[in-house]
């Protein structure tokens, strides 16, 4: 996604470009050290508008939820660039459109971009089941939802809330998982054992890229902790998984054939 003005690149590939502008802004470059770097950084700063531009554009309710999240006075422990937007949006739609899901789980809905994305494009009689910790966005997000939308919100630790959908017996086709990153194995264990998960289903993982920490610079606490589900999850013979580029990063898991 392209950062709006204001936000801060929060992809690899946004933190990528911001570094390299900052080095071709130096006055001390050779000139063909300066080209150079100007022919990198366009191919780098390039890339994330083109798949705006090439992707379906948002509904007028997901542009209208975004936008009040960009312009709402954030603190704590939330911020804007939390949001997911438009071509992950458009991803998880395709998404729900391609495995027929009728059932959606998200866990970590903050302002309800990614539910409301999938919730459009469900079928009549489909659900989108939402999990957020802060009641504050939880609320924040219902003001946002067009009537009629079809989320269900569950406001609590989501360890809660997944406890509690299990014990009600439902099922989903497909959940994306986008809270605390240190809560992700656990999730999905709980996905996995609980039943919780269908037999079929389909497991999305946000930010497993996380801003490339995994391989790159210094860590932070989120980056410890999708260091280690990445690691994890790849060696659990239970799932296979691929791990696509879109923006932060999305692991794709699914069941192992058996
Ligand atoms: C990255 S944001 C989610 C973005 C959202 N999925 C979207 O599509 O825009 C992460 C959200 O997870 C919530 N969260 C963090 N820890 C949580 C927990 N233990 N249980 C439920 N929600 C949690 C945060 O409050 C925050 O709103």
């Amino acid at each position: 996604m392209t950062p709006a003005v204001g936000l801060r690149p929060v992809t690899p590939l946004g933190i990528l470009a911001a570094r390299l502008d900052a080095v071709c802004a130096r006055a001390d470059l050779p000139p063909d050290v300066a080209a150079e770097l100007a022919a990198v950084l366009e191919l780098a700063v390039g890339f994330e508008p083109y798949l705006e531009q090439h992707t379906s554009p948002e509904s007028p309710g997901l542009a209208a939820l975004a936008e009040r999240t960009r312009t709402a006075p954030w603190s704590g422990t939330l911020e804007a660039e939390m949001l997911s937007g438009h071509v992950e949006g458009r991803f998880l739609a395709f998404l729900v459109g391609m495995t027929r899901a009728r059932r959606v789980l998200e866990i970590g809905m903050f302002t309800g971009y990614g539910a409301l994305a999938m919730a459009e494009a469900l079928p009549a009689d489909g659900e989108v089941v939402a999990c957020e910790l802060d009641p504050d966005v939880a609320a924040f997000a219902r003001g946002c939802f067009p009537a009629g939308a079809r989320i269900d919100v569950r406001v609590g630790p989501a360890a809660d809330s997944l406890a509690a959908l299990a014990a009600e017996g439902q099922v989903f086709d497909l959940v994306f998982v986008d809270a605390d990153k240190a809560g992700y194995a656990g999730y999905l264990d709980t996905l996995l054992d609980s039943g919780l998960l269908a037999a079929d289903g389909l497991v999305a993982v946000d930010n497993t890229l996380m801003q490339g920490q995994p391989w790159a610079g210094e860590r932070t606490a989120n980056g410890e902790a999708i260091a280690a589900f990445n690691t994890r999850v790849t060696a659990d013979p239970r799932v296979e998984q691929v791990l696509v580029p879109l923006r932060d990063g999305i692991t794709l898991v699914r069941r192992t054939p058996s």
